[in-house]
């Protein structure tokens, strides 16, 4: 089916009041982002609806790339004809074909912009319900409680559309009128989807990741590079810092007892999410922390760790079983990546029992041993940032490291 344009539904930005235009007009953006390629398409956000044009582009793609934008409920794909009758039928007659294979059930709904147009909506209901059923007589009849097929008709000033579709969109609100957070992401399996999830609550995010060479490699560094391309999918170019944590990371172990040593670095790194985020208007700071999966997770580390910020750490797998985020991730296609076995810089410095309830007075302390501006200083010097685009990939750019490894 040649189809002519995509009706968009808000989801529950048609429930933001006086925000609602501003939402609106970010919607519009993100989608002209994520159809950038398509030149034929024009984009029309409305009041009610969004209305993709599609000027002879093939719609199919059109909806994949739809279904990642956040802040769209659902869509349909329509066929536009011309303001008379006959052609209604004819339009009608043709979607159903590709529809109707044995009995099925369809009811049609009017709505009516165009008040000229002489055919009333109750009319048009009855009138093209008596032709379908004229033109399937053994397979159709007419539910107007649970049909299988709901035929769409809308009677515009510049045509009549027709539709029959309604297909799930992303969900969530707009990226971007959240503000922006930036988002600790690891090469795990958690923080990607704890991403994920950050941006459907419309959130834009800056990925920190820290990386410590020697002890982690080149792979560790590009998989969470292309964990974020995977991302961006969702919310057009992500910026993604790496932040050298070499020197707090051996620093740490030197002068810190085994115990706390996990809490202490974790302290760190929160430290430097922050800073980064108050440098670069960032909001708050997301991690991929579950209550309770390891030991880092207590609400005792929590508080132990969060007691060096009072900007907001916002935790969106919280309260997930781990099956759960596994679910999420097999869905946005992260999981293959993140269970791909490189050293993050977390677990070769992580000793084989760090406390599980860290005493917060004791983290103060051991942590009063190091010098904190410093190692943070030099770690904020050395960032290193790369806009990630969507699907950009940098695993097979080291291909030959990678083949080694396998
Ligand atoms: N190298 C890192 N760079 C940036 N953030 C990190 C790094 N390591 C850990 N984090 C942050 O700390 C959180 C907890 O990490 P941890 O390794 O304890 O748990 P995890 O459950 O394995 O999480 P993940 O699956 O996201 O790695 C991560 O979700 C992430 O937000």
């Amino acid at each position: 089916m040649k189809y002519d344009e995509i009706m968009v539904r808000y989801g529950e930005l048609s429930t933001k009041g006086h925000n609602k235009k501003s939402f609106i007009d970010r919607l519009g953006s993100n989608v002209r982002k994520a159809l950038h390629q398509y030149d034929q398409v024009k984009i029309h956000p409305n009041q009610d609806r969004l209305h993709v044009e599609l000027n002879g582009t093939d719609a199919e793609p059109v909806m994949e790339r739809l279904k990642q934008v956040f802040g769209i409920q659902n869509f349909s794909p329509s066929l536009r004809v011309e303001k008379d009758f006959d052609s209604v039928v004819e339009a009608a007659v043709a979607i159903f074909k590709e529809q109707v294979q044995g009995p099925t059930t369809f009811k049609v709904e009017t709505k009516r912009a165009d008040h000229k147009f002489p055919m009333g909506t109750f009319e048009m209901n009855k009138q093209l319900g008596g032709a379908l059923l004229k033109a399937f007589p053994t397979d159709l009849s007419v539910d107007v409680h649970h049909p299988d097929i709901t035929l769409r008709v809308e009677i515009r000033l510049n045509g009549i559309y027709l539709t029959s579709a309604k297909i799930l969109g992303a969900g969530g609100l707009p990226v971007g009128t959240a503000g922006k957070g930036m988002m600790m992401l690891s090469g795990g399996i958690d923080s990607p989807v704890a991403a994920y999830l950050a941006l459907k609550r419309g959130v834009s995010l800056e990925m920190v990741h820290f990386y410590s060479p020697p002890y982690t490699s080149e792979q560790a560094l590009a998989k969470a590079k292309e964990l974020t391309g995977k991302l961006a999918k969702y919310s057009g170019s992500i910026k993604f810092i790496q932040v050298p944590f070499t020197e707090i990371q051996e620093t740490v172990k030197e002068k810190v007892p085994e115990g706390y040593l996990m809490t202490v670095q974790r302290r760190l790194m929160l430290r430097l999410a922050c800073a980064l985020a108050q440098k670069r208007a960032g909001l708050a700071v997301f991690n991929g922390e579950s209550l309770g999966q390891v030991a880092s997770q207590t609400m005792e580390s929590m508080l132990a760790i969060e007691d060096v910020t009072t900007m907001p750490v916002l935790r969106p797998v919280l309260s997930y079983d781990k099956n759960e985020i596994i679910k999420i991730a097999e869905d946005i296609d992260t999981y293959d990546l993140s269970i791909l076995p490189y050293e993050d810089c977390c677990t070769v410095f992580t000793p084989p029992s760090p406390k599980t309830k860290p005493n917060l007075k004791r983290a103060r302390s051991y942590e009063a041993r190091l010098d904190v501006e410093g190692l943070m200083q030099r770690a904020l010097d050395g960032i290193e940032i790369t806009e990630i685009h969507a699907g950009d990939e940098f695993l097979n750019q080291n291909q030959d490291v990678f083949a080694e490894l396998l």
